[in-house]
């Protein structure tokens, strides 16, 4: 599906920031102008048409009434029209529901945008949960809005006032009626609507408390057993599936009232209408007098409208959640952005500077200070490795040099250029970054290694397989590098072995290693220390170790913030 919330320019990067809510709708109504026009007439088609039944049926009684022979064209054209009516309803419904869909699709994919161009802290400080239901529920929300809200709403009030204007001109009496009832019948609506969701949201909240009961149960079954906690138990269950049963209650009650009353109010009114039509009175007949036929296209504008006006109450709580939903997704649109900064106007003039230079670096997160005036120097091909108690900011050295957060004071510069200036396309061919656990990307052991990088070729991904000693491992799989990867295909081992293998294939100058043989037992560490040796070979190699064993080069002892 196209994605028409931003265009990309020629090397497939997004060319305009991703916008706020309402320019994402902008943006998707203008690239489906077609689709829009299309609403646009289905709305009006489907009011203007709903109207033309009733008015030909009217005809067809005052023809009958006059004892004259209804044509069949007429006949013919009433059906017609009710299967019109039908009709444009139901286009109108299609074309909303894939606008719908269009603008859900834009809303996420510039979520997404944003989600990964935001700052290291600000990903920190997102829940998943919350992350979750910004792309799911409150997409949906706005999906609504387009579906079952805002113009739902402007069809039914153009089918109310519409119905209003004929009846207008067949029985001003019964217009100025209906102009005094419904707003009563408005506000009866959306009390019974405030109070049915009210119930409806209690008793989703008992049915969560009362699901969550029972593998709580199964859970704590020994400690229940033991402390004979069995009643309470029994009763803590009993209360919730009680509350859910008020509730449900409830909203029957609501459900079952508000029909009948609809249904009465809808005869009174046609009954009132209909014996003041038939008094003797000159002056009331001036007002509510009116044909047989009309009668009957009166009293069927009626039914009509109370549907829309049903419909309004709904359309206004979709609304408003809607508008709470773009509330937060706007919200998540403001957080802020990693920079990307000029990088000639950054670059060292000494152009004999180190190949890593960390220049009175004080970093911190929030109040927690970590590293103080730090500075440390690696040369081309120099081998380093921090050491250092726990919470000593090993790690943090290697997120700042990665360019993931920015000192609060001092400078990173990686070959004289600042690590914030870096160009992201070309990271990969200057670090290698293997952690202390790998994390699997779906598809095959061949993506494992490339990350997708069609750059990368079959032979460099056999080179850096050899280099690691995987080279056999995976050719004696069914399906070699195409192999589907799962967790279970390779040992804790060689998944570390992989990881030096996804670091090395692209050929970086610097490569990091934080405590990649944490996890691994003795064996199973000198042999991914012997991978390591020959991948480092004629590199710049910067690691973290707790051990003596798999220490390299020169060792940089950090004392941290005690
Ligand atoms: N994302 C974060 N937000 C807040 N504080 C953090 C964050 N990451 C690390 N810290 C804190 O910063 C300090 C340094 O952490 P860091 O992981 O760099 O230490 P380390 O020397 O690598 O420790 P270890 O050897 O245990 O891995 C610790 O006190 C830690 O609690």
């Amino acid at each position: 599906m196209k994605n028409p919330s931003y265009k990309k320019d020629q090397t497939g990067r997004q060319n305009r920031k991703p916008g706020r809510v309402r320019t994402v709708i902008w943006n998707t109504v203008k690239c489906q102008k077609w689709l829009s026009a299309g609403i646009l007439c289905a709305v009006v088609g489907a009011v203007v048409v709903a109207l033309l039944p009733p008015l030909i049926l009217g005809k067809i009684v005052d023809t009958i009434t006059a004892g004259r022979m209804v044509p069949f064209a007429i006949i013919l054209l009433y059906f017609g029209m009710l299967a019109l009516t039908g009709i444009t309803e139901s286009i109108r419904e299609s074309l909303l529901t894939l606008f719908g869909q269009k603008i859900t699709h834009a809303l996420r994919s510039s979520l997404m945008e944003k989600f990964v161009s935001l700052t290291t802290e600000n990903i920190n400080r997102q829940e998943p949960g919350m992350l979750v239901s910004r792309f799911v529920g409150d997409v949906d929300t706005v999906e609504n809005l387009f579906t079952f809200g805002i113009i739902s709403m402007f069809a039914d009030v153009c089918k109310i006032i519409s119905i209003l204007v004929v009846i207008w001109y067949q029985n001003r009496g019964l217009t100025l009626v209906l102009l005094m009832l419904l707003p009563i019948l408005f506000v009866f609506t959306r009390q019974v609507q405030k109070n049915m969701l009210t119930a409806q949201i209690e008793n989703r909240k008992a049915v969560g408390r009362a699901s969550g009961h029972v593998p709580e149960t199964l859970h704590n079954i020994r400690t229940i057993h033991c402390l004979a906690k069995e009643r309470y138990m029994e009763e803590r269950y009993d209360q919730y599936i009680g509350e859910s049963y008020q509730a449900m209650e409830r909203t029957n009650f609501y459900d079952a009232v508000y029909s009948p009353v609809i249904l009465i109010l809808n005869a009174v009114v046609v009954a009132i209408v209909m014996l003041l039509s038939a008094t003797g009175n000159a002056k009331v007949l001036s007002l509510f007098g009116m044909s047989a036929g009309t009668a009957v296209a009166v009293m069927n504008y009626i039914s009509q409208i109370f549907t829309p006006v049903e419909s309004l109450g709904m359309e206004i709580q979709t609304i408003q959640s809607a508008i709470a939903g773009i509330h937060r997704i706007n919200e998540f649109f403001e957080l802020e952005e990693k920079k990307i900064r000029n990088l000639q106007e950054e670059q060292k003039d000494d152009i004999h500077s180190p190949f890593v230079e960390f220049e009175d670096v004080t970093f911190g997160y929030d109040e927690h200070m970590v590293l103080e005036h730090m500075n440390l120097k690696v040369e081309q091909g120099e081998q380093v490795t921090l050491s250092g108690r726990t919470g000593a900011g090993k790690s943090t050295i290697m997120k700042l040099l990665l360019g993931l957060y920015e000192p609060q004071q001092g400078q990173i510069f990686l070959q004289g250029i600042p690590v914030s200036a870096m160009r992201e396309t070309g990271k990969r061919k200057l670090y290698g970054y293997v952690e202390q656990s790998f994390h699997i990307v779906p598809g095959t052991v061949r993506d494992q290694i490339t990350l997708y990088d069609k750059t990368i070729t079959d032979r460099q991904v056999q080179v850096a397989a050899e280099l690691t000693g995987l080279k056999d491992t995976i050719e004696s799989l069914e399906h070699g590098y195409d192999t589907e990867c799962t967790p279970e295909l390779f040992s804790q081992g060689q998944w570390q072995l992989l990881s030096i293998a996804r670091a090395a294939v692209s050929e970086p100058k610097l490569l990091m290693l934080d405590e990649i043989t944490a996890n691994l037992d003795a064996e199973t560490e000198q042999e991914v220390l012997q991978a390591l040796k020959r991948v480092s070979e004629n590199r710049t190699v910067i690691s973290i170790s707790h051990r003596n064993s798999a220490e390299m080069g020169r060792i940089v002892r950090l004392l941290g913030k005690i």
